[in-house]
């Protein structure tokens, strides 16, 4: 399956930027990219990544610098397009946000099935965003930000798409805010975790939520 991984070059994670600097946040960002890389491909995917700008990772790279909403709609219609497709029955195509540090093979898996059932299947973000997704609906097409989540349902009953949730909390966790950064060291296993332990980050369990610390 044909996997877009959407993926900021300019300032990203910039709220993340109380508690990491400017070159901080791109080498996270790119640890997170790289973990959701090699998830996706263990999961059987063929990842590609949709990037404001130039960058260096094995699978193929498409630069759009166009906002997130309108390059995604671009690569889905793309897909669509290349697959000759304009009724219902289109070969899948996924999209994976590159902050799901908490992503792993298996929680993937379960998307990508769920993808080959619903006509659209999605992955939601806490806070009403939308995280990951799987359409084989031609005529689906997204509309990112705010509670994302909700309009991508509304648009998939317009377009008559029929529409799956996947209850994942490893995709659920897209990694936007400092409190999020302890969610990664709890459950992360892979450059991300390994990125912030090394930049001095650990868990402080001391007084109320957990929380990620620099020491
Ligand atoms: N191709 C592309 N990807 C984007 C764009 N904006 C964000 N992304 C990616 O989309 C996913 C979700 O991004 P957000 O969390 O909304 O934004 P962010 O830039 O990572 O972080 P903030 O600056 O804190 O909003 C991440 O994988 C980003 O790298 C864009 O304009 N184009
Ligand atoms: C892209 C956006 O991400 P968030 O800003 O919710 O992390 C969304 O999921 O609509």
């Amino acid at each position: 399956m044909e996997v877009i991984v959407p993926f900021s070059t300019d300032r990203p994670k910039s709220r993340l930027s109380d508690v990491l600097s400017a070159d901080e946040r791109a080498a996270f960002a790119r640890a997170m990219l790289d973990d959701v890389l090699d998830a996706v491909a263990t999961a059987g995917g063929e990842p590609t990544v949709l990037a404001t700008g130039a960058v260096d990772v094995d699978p193929p790279v498409t630069v759009d610098d166009r906002p997130l909403t309108t390059a995604v709609n671009a690569a889905l219609g793309g897909h669509f397009e290349a697959d000759g497709a304009s009724d219902a029955a289109a070969d899948p195509v996924a999209v994976v946000m590159a902050d799901l540090a908490l992503a792993t093979p298996a929680a993937l898996d379960r998307l990508f099935d769920a993808g080959r059932d619903a006509d659209v299947a999605m992955a939601p973000g806490r806070g009403g965003g939308t995280n990951a997704f799987v359409a084989s609906y031609p005529a689906f097409r997204v509309d990112y930000h705010g509670a994302s989540y909700l309009d991508h349902r509304e648009i998939a009953a317009e377009v008559g798409a029929d529409f799956a949730a996947v209850d994942s909390h490893r995709l659920a966790t897209d990694v936007d805010e400092p409190a999020d950064l302890a969610e990664v060291l709890i459950h992360g296993e892979g450059r991300a975790a390994e990125w912030l332990r090394d930049a001095g980050f650990a868990l402080d369990a001391d007084e109320g939520r957990v929380a990620a610390v620099r020491g």
